[in-house]
Parts: C-alpha cells; sequence; structure tokens
C-alpha cells in the first residue's frame, strides 16, 4: 500500500492593477506587460490564463495611499511605478466574471475606503454577476497617506484598526446573513409580488463608528457573504483572522515559519469554537522556471539586473520616518524603526538574519528573499510546493515577475506536472468559489461568527 497522497494545494494569482506590484523594477524587462495595466484587455486575457490552468482564484492587492511617512516624497514611487499609478481593482472584476466561468474573483477593500453599507451592496451585486465566486480581502490600511486620503489626522494605532474592522465586519456581516431571509426573493409574476416583505429586515446597527439601519438593498447572493480572506500575523491580527477568515494569507519566510503560524492559527480557530478546517492558510510565492536548473539561474540573474533597490525601499515603507517624512539613515537598525506598519514584516526580515539585526540598507536585498522566490525547473518546483503541503499549507498565492508570462509559464510548464502529481486541480469542482474551496455549502459554515446574524433580525 502506498502512503496516502496529501491533498491538492489551491492556487491563486497573486496581482495588482498597477505597473510595479511586488517585484519592483520588472516592468522594464522587454517581455512585461503589466505596464499595460490600465487596459481591460490585459486582465481578461490573464483571467483566461489563469482559467486554462485551473487557478483558483485571481487575488488583487490593492491599497488607497502612497508608501512612506507622512507628507514624504512620492518621487521614487512615481518614477518607479512604485503602486503609483494603481487603479482600483473592483472595477475589473464584472468584466472578468462575464469573461471566466469558474475563476474565482478575490480583491482587497480597506475598512477605511468605502462606507460598509455601500461596500456590502457592492459585493452583493459582483456575487451576483459572478454566480458566486467573490473573495474579499479584508485589510485596515497601514499607510499614513491612506489614513489622510480619507480625513483622519494620522494612522490609527495598529490594534484600534482592528478593532475598527470588528465593526465593520459586523456591519457588512448584518447586511449579508441578516437583512434577507431565505425565501424572501419571489419575483413572481402570477401572485404580483417581487419580494415577501415579511422576510425582509431593517439591522438597526448602532456602533462606535457606524450606524446602518437597512435593509441590505441587494437580495442574498449566492455565496451571500464573500469568501472572506485576511492577511497579518500579529495578535491582534491572527485574534481577527481566528474569528473571521476563511482563508489566511501568509508570507511566511520558510517553511518551519508557515507551519508554526499556521498551526497557532488553528490553535485559535478552535478556541473560538469554529471547525479549524474551515481556515486554509496560502503562503506567497513567485517563480522562476527554466528547462534547466542552468537555464532557471540564467533567468533569475536576468531579472536580478532589472530589480530596483529604490522601489523595494520604498515599498518597505521603512525608507522614511512615519512621523516626520525626513529618510532615515540607512544604517539604522529596522528594530528601532518606530512602524505603525507591519509587523509581520518586520519579524519576517529578523528571521532571515538572525545573526545580527537587519538595517534598513538592508531591506532590498532581504525583501527580495523573502518573498519566498523559488528557483528550479518544472519538477524542482514541484518537489518544493509538495514539501509546503506536507506542512499543512493549503494554497499557494502566485507572486509574479512579469504579467502576464510569469502565469503563462506556470501555467504551461509547472501545472502538468503538478496535476500529475496530485498537488494541483485537473478541473475545476462546480459550485461557487467556497463550494470550489471548502466541497461544502456555498455560504458561510454554521460556526462562522456571521451566520448568527441569520434570523437575527426577524419582525423588523
Ligand atoms: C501576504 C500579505 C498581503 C497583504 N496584502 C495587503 C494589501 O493588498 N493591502 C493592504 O492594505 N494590506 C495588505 N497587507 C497588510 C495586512 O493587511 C496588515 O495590515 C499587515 O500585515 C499588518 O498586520 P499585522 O501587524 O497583523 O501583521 C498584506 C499583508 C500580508 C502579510
Amino acid at each position: 500500500m502506498t502512503a496516502a497522497q496529501p491533498s491538492r494545494l489551491q492556487f491563486g494569482a497573486f496581482v495588482m492593477n498597477t505597473g510595479s506590484h511586488m517585484q519592483h523594477g520588472l516592468w522594464r524587462h522587454p517581455e512585461a506587460k503589466q505596464h499595460t495595466f490600465d487596459d481591460v484587455n490585459l486582465w481578461v486575457d490573464l483571467a483566461k490564463t489563469l482559467e486554462r490552468g485551473r487557478f483558483d482564484t485571481i487575488f488583487f492587492a490593492d491599497v488607497v495611499g502612497v508608501y512612506g511617512g507622512a507628507g514624504a516624497s512620492f518621487d521614487v514611487n512615481a518614477r518607479e511605478g512604485m503602486q503609483l499609478p494603481s487603479n482600483d481593482p473592483s472595477m475589473l472584476l464584472s468584466a472578468l466574471a462575464i469573461s471566466t466561468e469558474h475563476l474565482g474573483l478575490a480583491f482587497t477593500s480597506s475598512i477605511l475606503q468605502e462606507h460598509p453599507f455601500t461596500f456590502a451592496r457592492k459585493i452583493s451585486t459582483i456575487d451576483h454577476a459572478s454566480g458566486g465566486r467573490v473573495g474579499w480581502n479584508i485589510v485596515t490600511s497601514f499607510l499614513e497617506n491612506a489614513a489622510r486620503n480619507y480625513g483622519l489626522d494620522r494612522l490609527v494605532e495598529h490594534d484600534e484598526r482592528y478593532a475598527w474592522a470588528e465593526e465593520y465586519v459586523a456591519v457588512v456581516g448584518k447586511l449579508w446573513e441578516g437583512s434577507w431571509d431565505d425565501g424572501a426573493l419571489l419575483a413572481d409574476k402570477a401572485s404580483g409580488v417581487f419580494a415577501d416583505p415579511t422576510k425582509v429586515h431593517r439591522i438597526d446597527h448602532v456602533g462606535e463608528r457606524y450606524r446602518v439601519e437597512g435593509p441590505h438593498l441587494s437580495s442574498p447572493s449566492p455565496q451571500r457573504s464573500p469568501l472572506l480572506f485576511q492577511a497579518g500575523s500579529s495578535g491582534a491580527g491572527k485574534a481577527f483572522a481566528a474569528d473571521y477568515a476563511e482563508v489566511q494569507f501568509m508570507m511566511a519566510p520558510s517553511i518551519e515559519a508557515a507551519r508554526a503560524s499556521a498551526e497557532s492559527t488553528r490553535a485559535l480557530v478552535a478556541e473560538t469554537g469554529r471547525d479549524p478546517r474551515d481556515v486554509k492558510f496560502w503562503q506567497a510565492m513567485s517563480f522562476i522556471v527554466g528547462s534547466t536548473e542552468e537555464e532557471a539561474k540564467r533567468i533569475e540573474a536576468e531579472y536580478d539586473e532589472l530589480l530596483s533597490a529604490d522601489a523595494f525601499l520604498a515599498h518597505s515603507n521603512l525608507g522614511t520616518d512615519q512621523a516626520t517624512g525626513k529618510p532615515i539613515d540607512p544604517d539604522t537598525p529596522l528594530k528601532d524603526v518606530e512602524t505603525q506598519g507591519g509587523h509581520s514584516m518586520l519579524e519576517a526580515l529578523k528571521a532571515l538574519s538572525p545573526d545580527r539585526e537587519p538595517t534598513v540598507r538592508d531591506l532590498a536585498k532581504l525583501t527580495a528573499k523573502l518573498r519566498g522566490r523559488v528557483v528550479g525547473t518544472p519538477e524542482q518546483i514541484a518537489d518544493h510546493l509538495a514539501e509546503w503541503r506536507a506542512a499543512g499549507i493549503d494554497g499557494i498565492n502566485v507572486a509574479n515577475w512579469m504579467i502576464p508570462r510569469s502565469y503563462e509559464v506556470f501555467v504551461d510548464e509547472v501545472m502538468p506536472v503538478l496535476q500529475d502529481r496530485g498537488l494541483a486541480q485537473r478541473e475545476y469542482a462546480p459550485g461557487t468559489l467556497r463550494e470550489k474551496l471548502f466541497g461544502a455549502e456555498p455560504t458561510l459554515p454554521e460556526t462562522h461568527p456571521l451566520r448568527a446574524y441569520r434570523g437575527a433580525f426577524a419582525g423588523r
């Protein structure tokens, strides 16, 4: 008898509606097309390629401000196209929904950028339009400039942002789960009743930041609540994930770190009363593929030539003092840099150089390594991914060097090897994104806290 095969990995394509998302400088490569991101056809064609390769989702990152401290110069950001300019990912989803049949459509939206009433309606609309394929990456925004773009004096303190997210999620959850009962929508021409008014309810939310009466203006979409993604590995971040996330997105510096992080979050999930199997863990990773190891290394060297240290530094959000906007001395140890930003990023950087304190100057180089770069033949990549799967990681969010080339190569050369080894799906499962990823019901499972809003507003 052979040992039990691990179940397959899930795959996302980690992209951003901008010219330079993570692997800065690569947009200058002759084959790169990410600089044409304003053209919707770039995304439609990419989505079709991903569906051909049986990717589970396209996954859009997003931020709503420029990196750098308050009032800092954004010259580097603009010059390097480092997430400036960028477009709203949510506006692409209708086009992607009608050009694909199965691909999950996940996007990032911050609690800062949109009132939860408007956001809930937007999600329901696109979940209806896509037949239940929408995912929401819940983020709280870590950029000073983003806070100032939405009228705040400064970035809200780290743990307080998660408290804000709790209320935001409660409002949208009440609208998605509680405002309309099952069977409320009739659209019955014979009786002339469109919706049964006894089954449509106000939510009467009154909280610290929001007052929302309801009812939700959209009827329940196939998933009701979108598939909920979350990234962030601080204590508050993990507690939030344990409560709400269905997929936790990680950028762990090693397999061991990823395993430990996932295990600790799973334990927290169990404490909340949810089933730990209801949360998947996806790791960000990028691939440089060659038909031989030598060829892969040659391509790696070619890409490294194009990397922009300036843009990496600007992206780290640590190149300038958050309070004054002045540049930080490059020899400053990272531990001395005051930040309200990502704790997980700092932890990961420290883990990469355990013998000494990394400095700001080290950051660009470290960042390229940190972002899970795997270089090799399709077989070597499959060997590597098998190790991640064996460590309990459920999915890989594939970052790119070039759009669309990185995904074309992955789909044509790596996916077939993964499929042969049972590490990737050959066909899509039917149903909504949630059904495809969990093999369960289209809506949130009974034990998810947002499910408690079902039926909670009867009589209103
Ligand atoms: C893999 C990964 C992807 C992320 N993507 C985004 C994003 O697209 N937009 C955003 O505003 N924040 C993003 N973040 C930041 C997180 O939402 C969070 O604010 C940050 O990790 C700080 O939280 P923590 O201190 O709990 O780790 C991402 C973080 C990680 C680890």
